[in-house]
Protein backbone atom coordinates (compact mmCIF):
# COMPACT_ATOMS: atom_id res chain seq x y z
CA UNK A 1 0.00 0.00 0.00
CA UNK A 2 1.53 3.45 -1.23
CA UNK A 3 1.04 6.06 1.67
CA UNK A 4 0.21 9.78 1.14
CA UNK A 5 0.58 12.36 3.00
CA UNK A 6 -2.80 14.53 3.35
CA UNK A 7 -3.10 17.63 2.13
CA UNK A 8 -3.78 21.33 3.24
CA UNK A 9 -7.78 20.04 2.68
CA UNK A 10 -7.51 16.81 4.49
CA UNK A 11 -5.56 17.82 6.63
CA UNK A 12 -7.98 20.64 7.85
CA UNK A 13 -11.10 18.11 7.35
CA UNK A 14 -9.18 15.74 10.08
CA UNK A 15 -8.63 18.14 12.07
CA UNK A 16 -12.21 19.14 12.61
CA UNK A 17 -13.06 15.49 13.52
CA UNK A 18 -10.42 15.15 15.76
CA UNK A 19 -11.58 18.01 18.07
CA UNK A 20 -9.12 16.97 21.06
CA UNK A 21 -5.53 17.29 18.65
CA UNK A 22 -4.26 20.18 17.82
CA UNK A 23 -1.19 21.15 15.11
CA UNK A 24 2.62 20.65 16.68
CA UNK A 25 4.27 24.20 15.83
CA UNK A 26 6.87 23.94 13.20
CA UNK A 27 6.44 20.68 12.45
CA UNK A 28 3.56 18.44 10.41
CA UNK A 29 2.19 16.33 13.02
CA UNK A 30 -0.77 16.43 15.75
CA UNK A 31 -0.63 16.17 19.60
CA UNK A 32 -3.29 15.25 22.34
CA UNK A 33 -2.45 14.87 26.35
CA UNK A 34 -4.54 12.39 28.04
CA UNK A 35 -4.95 11.97 31.80
CA UNK A 36 -5.62 9.30 33.73
CA UNK A 37 -6.66 7.95 37.51
CA UNK A 38 -3.48 7.18 37.55
CA UNK A 39 -0.28 5.37 36.53
CA UNK A 40 -1.79 2.40 36.63
CA UNK A 41 -4.85 3.21 33.99
CA UNK A 42 -2.56 4.94 32.11
CA UNK A 43 -0.01 2.49 30.98
CA UNK A 44 -3.22 -0.04 30.47
CA UNK A 45 -4.30 2.38 28.37
CA UNK A 46 -0.67 2.79 26.56
CA UNK A 47 -0.53 -1.23 25.95
CA UNK A 48 -4.07 -1.31 24.48
CA UNK A 49 -2.42 1.80 21.87
CA UNK A 50 1.05 -0.09 21.48
CA UNK A 51 -0.90 -3.53 20.39
CA UNK A 52 -2.97 -1.35 17.85
CA UNK A 53 -0.01 0.42 17.08
CA UNK A 54 2.49 -2.82 16.44
CA UNK A 55 -0.79 -4.52 14.77
CA UNK A 56 -0.84 -1.40 12.53
CA UNK A 57 2.63 -0.96 11.82
CA UNK A 58 2.38 2.88 12.90
CA UNK A 59 3.55 3.79 16.37
CA UNK A 60 3.34 7.30 18.15
CA UNK A 61 5.49 9.08 19.92
CA UNK A 62 4.52 9.78 23.68
CA UNK A 63 5.90 10.63 26.84
CA UNK A 64 4.73 9.64 30.33
CA UNK A 65 4.53 10.93 33.77
CA UNK A 66 2.53 8.86 36.29
CA UNK A 67 -0.97 9.75 35.33
CA UNK A 68 -0.63 11.94 31.96
CA UNK A 69 0.36 11.05 28.50
CA UNK A 70 1.90 13.35 25.96
CA UNK A 71 1.10 11.87 22.56
CA UNK A 72 2.44 12.98 19.34
CA UNK A 73 1.20 11.55 15.61
CA UNK A 74 3.33 11.91 12.56
CA UNK A 75 4.06 9.94 9.48
CA UNK A 76 7.61 9.36 8.99
CA UNK A 77 7.57 7.63 5.71
CA UNK A 78 5.86 10.67 4.07
CA UNK A 79 7.22 13.71 6.74
CA UNK A 80 3.74 14.65 7.25
CA UNK A 81 0.17 13.26 8.12
CA UNK A 82 -1.39 10.45 6.52
CA UNK A 83 -4.58 8.51 6.96
CA UNK A 84 -2.55 6.34 9.30
CA UNK A 85 -2.53 8.82 11.90
CA UNK A 86 -6.26 9.61 11.39
CA UNK A 87 -7.03 6.38 12.42
CA UNK A 88 -4.75 6.20 15.14
CA UNK A 89 -5.93 9.31 16.48
CA UNK A 90 -9.69 7.63 16.19
CA UNK A 91 -8.66 4.58 18.07
CA UNK A 92 -7.42 6.34 20.99
CA UNK A 93 -9.91 8.93 21.16
CA UNK A 94 -12.50 6.02 21.24
CA UNK A 95 -10.67 4.07 23.95
CA UNK A 96 -10.03 6.90 26.22
CA UNK A 97 -13.83 7.65 26.21
CA UNK A 98 -14.39 4.00 28.28
C1 LIG B 1 9.42 -0.19 8.50
C2 LIG B 1 8.15 0.24 9.16
O1 LIG B 1 7.05 -0.33 8.51
C3 LIG B 1 7.99 1.73 9.12
O2 LIG B 1 9.15 2.36 9.62
C4 LIG B 1 6.76 2.20 9.88
C5 LIG B 1 6.77 1.84 11.35
N1 LIG B 1 5.98 2.71 12.16
C6 LIG B 1 5.73 3.98 11.79
N2 LIG B 1 5.15 4.82 12.62
C7 LIG B 1 4.94 6.09 12.30
N3 LIG B 1 4.37 6.90 13.17
N4 LIG B 1 5.31 6.56 11.11
C8 LIG B 1 5.88 5.79 10.19
O3 LIG B 1 6.20 6.27 9.09
C9 LIG B 1 6.10 4.42 10.51
N5 LIG B 1 6.65 3.61 9.66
Amino acid sequence: MTLKKLDAQEQADALTTLKEWSLVDGREAIKRTLVFKDFNAAFGFMTRVALYADKADHHPEWFNVYNRVEITLATHDVQGLSVRDVNLAKFIDEIYKQ
